[in-house]
C-alpha cells in the first residue's frame, strides 16, 4: 500500500471581508459538533442572529492581522507542511476542516499521487468534538462518499506526549529568556461546559467540578478540560514554576451559555488589578498563530492588562513552523510508515 499525510487545521475565510467571513462563519458554525443543538435552532440561531451582525465585526478584527500572503493561520500550515514535507518520504498534503481548502480536496490530492492509506492529523493537541472529532467524522463521511477503498488512520491528540511537552516547554522558556515575568498563564479555547459532559464516555465521570479532571478515568481519552489542564501541569512540571506562579484559564467564549472557566479576559483583568506588572501567556490549543491568538489575545489581552495597571505582557507564539516541532511531526509520521 502506498501511504500518505493529511495534515488538517481549521481553516479561515478566504479574506478578511465580511461577505467571506460571513461564507466562513456560516459553514464552521453550522456544524452540529461546534454548534450542538439542533438543525432547527442552530439554523435559526446562526443564520437569523449570528451571520446578520458578528461577520461585519470579525472581519475588522482579521484585517487587523492578516497577512499580505493571506491568513496567518493557512500561511504558518502551510509552512508546516512544506518543511515536514522535506523530512518524510511519503506525500504530505495539508487541508482546512472549514473553509475553500477543503479536507476532500486534500483526499483527492493523495489518491492522484496514488495513496491508497492515508494518515489523518488533526492539528491540536487536545481532543474535542469541535476539533478532532469533527475532522475524524467529515474524514469517513468523505471517504464513504468518494473513496471506498481509502484506508484512513488518525493520529489521536498529542497532549500527554513527552516530546510534545519538552518542545512546548523548550519554546516556552525560550521566549522568555530575556523577560522577567510574575506570571505565566495558559489560555486555551473555550468550550461549552455541555461539550464536556457529551465526550464523557463513561456518561458519569466529567462534573467539571475542580476534580474530576485530576481523577484518573477513561473519560479523559476526550475530555478536553483534562487535556488542558494536563499540559499545564506536565509544562509546569518540566519549567519547574512555582505554585501561583502560573494558572490555566479558557477563552473565545460565544453566546450565553456557560463556558469552561476561569475566562481569560476576567484572570487577565484580576492579574493587573492584584498588582502583577509583568505577565506571560501562551495558548497551547492551538498550534498555529491566528486570530484567537493574534487579536483576541496579543492585541485585547494586551490592552485588558494595560487598562488595569500591568505593564508588560508577553505574548508567546504558537509552536508554528519551529524548527522543534517541525521535526518532531516528521518524526511520528516517519515512525508511522515505517512500521
Ligand atoms: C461557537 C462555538 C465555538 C466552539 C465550540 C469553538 C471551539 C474551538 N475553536 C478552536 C480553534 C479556533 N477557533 C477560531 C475561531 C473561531 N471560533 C469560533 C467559535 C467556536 N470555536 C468562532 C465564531 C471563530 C471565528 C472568529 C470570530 O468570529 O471570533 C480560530 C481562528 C481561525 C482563524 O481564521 O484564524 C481557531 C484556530 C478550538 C481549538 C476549539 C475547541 C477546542
Ligand atoms: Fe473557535
Ligand atoms: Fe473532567
Amino acid at each position: 500500500m502506498k501511504k500518505g499525510v493529511l495534515l488538517v487545521n481549521l481553516g479561515s475565510p478566504d479574506s478578511p471581508e465580511p461577505k467571506d467571513v460571513k461564507k466562513y462563519l456560516g459553514e464552521f458554525l453550522m456544524d452540529e459538533r461546534v454548534i450542538d443543538i439542533p438543525y432547527v435552532a442552530r439554523a435559526l440561531l446562526v443564520r437569523g442572529i449570528i451571520l446578520k451582525t458578528r461577520p461585519k465585526a470579525s472581519a475588522a478584527a482579521y484585517k487587523k492581522i492578516w497577512w499580505d500572503e493571506g491568513s496567518p493561520l493557512i500561511v504558518i500550515s502551510e509552512r508546516l507542511q512544506n518543511k515536514i514535507q522535506k523530512q518524510v518520504d511519503v506525500p504530505v498534503a495539508l487541508a482546512m476542516r472549514y473553509g475553500s481548502m477543503t479536507i476532500e480536496k486534500g483526499l483527492q490530492e493523495l489518491v492522484d499521487k496514488g495513496v491508497d492509506e492515508v494518515l489523518l492529523f488533526p492539528l491540536y493537541p487536545q481532543f474535542a468534538m469541535a476539533t478532532t472529532e469533527t475532522i475524524l467524522v467529515k474524514a469517513e463521511a468523505l471517504r464513504d462518499m468518494h473513496f471506498p477503498n481509502l484506508k484512513i488512520e488518525s493520529v489521536p491528540a498529542f497532549y500527554n506526549k513527552t516530546d510534545y511537552i519538552e518542545v512546548l516547554a523548550n519554546s516556552i522558556s525560550n521566549h522568555l529568556k530575556n523577560k522577567p515575568y510574575e506570571h505565566l498563564l495558559f489560555s486555551y479555547h473555550g468550550v461549552p461546559e455541555r461539550h464536556i459532559r457529551k465526550s464523557d464516555i463513561t456518561k458519569s465521570h466529567c462534573k467539571i467540578d475542580g476534580s474530576c479532571c485530576a481523577t484518573p478515568s477513561k473519560a479523559h481519552e476526550f475530555c478536553y478540560r483534562h487535556q488542558c489542564l494536563e499540559v499545564t501541569r506536565l509544562v509546569a512540571e518540566k519549567l519547574q514554576l512555582k505554585n501561583g506562579m502560573y494558572s490555566t484559564s479558557f477563552q473565545s467564549r460565544l453566546g450565553f451559555d456557560p463556558w469552561l472557566q476561569p475566562y481569560t479576559d476576567r484572570t487577565i483583568e484580576r492579574l493587573g488589578k492584584q498588582g502583577i506588572k509583568n505577565m506571560a501567556i501562551v495558548t497551547p490549543a492551538f498550534v498555529s498563530d491566528c486570530l484567537e491568538t493574534l487579536e483576541e489575545i496579543a492585541m485585547e489581552g494586551e490592552e485588558i492588562f494595560h487598562e488595569v495597571g500591568g505593564n508588560q505582557f508577553t505574548t508567546i507564539p504558537c509552536l508554528n513552523d519551529n524548527d522543534a516541532f517541525v521535526n518532531l511531526l516528521s518524526k511520528w509520521i516517519t515512525n508511522w510508515y515505517k512500521n
